[in-house]
């Protein structure tokens, strides 16, 4: 069974205003597998983000249906996290609280609560930083921080919106890999957008081409690369290859539009 199943989606934005409505995604149809890392691109506007808002429960589609674990998709919960390309900390709270923030709502004991974000402090690398407020890290630090937010709460679905977008290449390199390891050690199913076809490679074990608005799904490419996936790689052939076909899907559908 498919963790997440959307079938002939449809999203309107202003149904009912004839001169504002925007048909952003049109008979949109992907299954998506426990475990699997997907990510999505296509031209500006196309509805990637519309469509893992949709996943989270952000939005409602207009018609079509979308199941999680063969259920509907209903309000937001812990078990969809998302991380946008914002860091959306809280900024007057610590690295450590921020992690701890999830898990405080459930009401577990502090020694517990504790132990948790401890545990995710180090899955992405920040001891020593704990007690830090977002506004002294870097942006590749606020972001693993909100990584680690989104991780706490053990979700089975973790929602990625060009969360690296706003970070220099060294930097989103490195946070590609960790990703990828920290990925590794969950079962999380992964939906990432993206603008960047070589990120989408590197990640990913499809990606997801969209067309030009109302967004549709142009191809679907399974990226066959080895994994652990490692840095070398972006320059392998194997890699380019990838890479190539998948620009040319995309340069073919945006014609002359930005990506
Ligand atoms: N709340 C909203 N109300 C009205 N229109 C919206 C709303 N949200 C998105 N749209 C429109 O729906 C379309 C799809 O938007 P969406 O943000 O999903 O695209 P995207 O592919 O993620 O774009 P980008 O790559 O530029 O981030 C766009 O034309 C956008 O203007």
């Amino acid at each position: 069974m498919p963790v997440i199943k959307a079938k002939h989606l449809r999203k309107i934005f202003n149904e009912n205003q004839t001169n504002s409505q925007v048909v952003a995604i049109d008979d949109f149809s992907l299954d998506i597998k426990k475990n699997e890392f997907v990510a999505i691109v296509g031209p500006s506007g196309c509805g990637k983000s519309t469509f893992l808002l949709m996943v989270a429960g952000l939005e409602k589609a207009t018609s079509g249906t979308l199941l999680l674990h063969d259920k509907p998709v209903g309000k937001p919960e812990a078990s969809r996290a998302i991380v946008f390309q914002e860091y959306l900390l809280f900024p007057w709270k610590t690295v450590k609280s921020n992690i701890e923030f999830g898990p405080s709502l459930q009401k577990i004991p502090k020694k517990d609560l504790e132990k948790i974000g401890r545990h995710y402090i180090d899955m992405v690398g920040l001891n020593g930083f704990e007690n830090r407020f977002p506004h002294e890290l870097s942006g590749g630090m606020k972001q693993r921080v909100a990584i680690a937010r989104a991780l706490a709460n053990e979700p089975d679905i973790l929602l990625m919106d060009e969360p690296f977008g706003a970070l220099d290449s060294l930097t989103r390199e490195s946070l590609q890999m960790e990703l990828l390891t920290i990925w590794q050690q969950t079962t999380c199913t992964v939906l990432f957008v993206t603008h960047s076809i070589t990120e989408a490679v590197y990640l990913a074990d499809r990606v997801v081409v969209m067309s030009k608005r109302p967004g549709r799904i142009k191809d679907i490419i399974p990226i066959n690369l080895e994994r652990p996936r490692y840095r070398e790689m972006y320059v392998s052939n194997e890699f380019r290859e990838y890479e190539n076909m998948l620009k040319e899907i995309v340069w073919k559908e945006v014609g002359d539009t930005v990506l």
